[in-house]
């Protein structure tokens, strides 16, 4: 049995005032009103100990009613206008809306995330397509990266080449704390149709948000740009290939689109980290002593 209406001091409405404005089927009554259902149910998930009753004069308070576009909006002389609301409750209606938001925004990720993932395995669509994918994901891991500026590092024979590549280890580092945090944090898993054959991975890797090889194809592009002369052709390849590591990132099915691009704006911003703490001799002589010393 529904329970009686009542008003926002929590006394029963008369007769006249509960019934003169809803109809059955009209979205204030609740006969078949989808959209009445979904704004209910956003508020209710904002305050889960709110009766349905209460949510439904919760709407009936909000500015769109008093407007009188609502269709709870009172007829009748005898109707007072609604007493205002606390601000408390009257802004309670936007951080539902921008629930709705981020709810729309993570159903369409998941939606395209799958539709995009056309080589998650053998048999997928593109499922031919997979070493090549494959190929991209090892030009985007943390082990050749790191392994190659160790590497350049202990074999430079110039100051101004060891600074670069000592700052590209710092960046390299920094990138691999940093996802490695955020994984942690956030927990999100990788998307079901992910088969999870990746080589050398850390044990938050099972962890999809950010995307890693995103992040770092980001930071290495814009560090290559900034601190390598490139001509023309080799700057274009550069940004192409964080784009297509960040792409295959999403077909291999290993990540959702919002982890790549999430992983993008992390690797763009950690790169405005490491060129505002750029390492030299003078600043952090402590890292440079080891070629002093030779
Ligand atoms: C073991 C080292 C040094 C790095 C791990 C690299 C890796 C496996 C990152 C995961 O990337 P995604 O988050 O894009 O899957």
């Amino acid at each position: 049995m529904p329970s009686p209406r009542r008003n926002t001091e929590g006394r029963p409405l008369s007769a006249s005032a509960s019934s003169s404005s809803s109809s059955p089927g009209s979205p204030a009554h609740g006969g078949g009103g989808a959209g009445r259902f979904e704004f209910q149910s956003l508020l209710s998930s904002r305050a889960p100990g709110v009766d349905s009753t209460c949510a439904r004069l919760r709407a009936s308070e909000s500015p769109v009613y008093r407007r009188g576009s609502f269709p709870l909006a009172g007829t009748g002389p005898s109707q007072a206008p609604p007493p205002a609301l606390p601000e408390d409750d009257r802004m309670d209606l936007n951080p539902s809306f921008l629930g709705i938001a981020l709810r729309s925004l993570l159903a369409i990720d998941l939606w395209l995330s799958k539709k995009l993932g056309v080589c998650a395995g053998e048999n997928s669509s593109w499922g031919s397509m997979r070493p090549l994918m494959k190929l991209l994901e090892i030009s985007g891991h943390g082990i050749p990266w790191l392994l190659g500026t160790l590497y350049g590092l202990f074999r430079s024979d110039s100051w101004a080449g060891r600074e670069v590549l000592m700052n590209l280890l710092f960046a390299l580092l920094l990138d691999l704390l940093l996802v490695t945090v955020i994984k942690a944090l956030v927990r999100r898993r990788r998307p079901a149709h992910n088969q999870m054959d990746m080589f050398v991975t850390l044990s938050v890797d099972k962890y999809s948000f950010p995307s890693g090889h995103a992040s770092r194809a980001a930071l290495m592009s814009r560090f290559i740009l900034n601190h390598l002369v490139l001509a023309i052709p080799l700057r274009v390849l550069t940004v192409l290939w964080a784009f297509i590591v960040g792409l295959s990132r999403v077909m291999l099915g290993r990540h959702n689109v919002t982890d790549v691009a999430f992983g993008f704006f992390l690797g763009y911003m950690q790169y405005s980290i490491v060129d505002y703490c750029w390492l030299s001799p003078h600043n952090a002589p402590a890292l440079f002593v080891l070629w002093n010393q030779q």
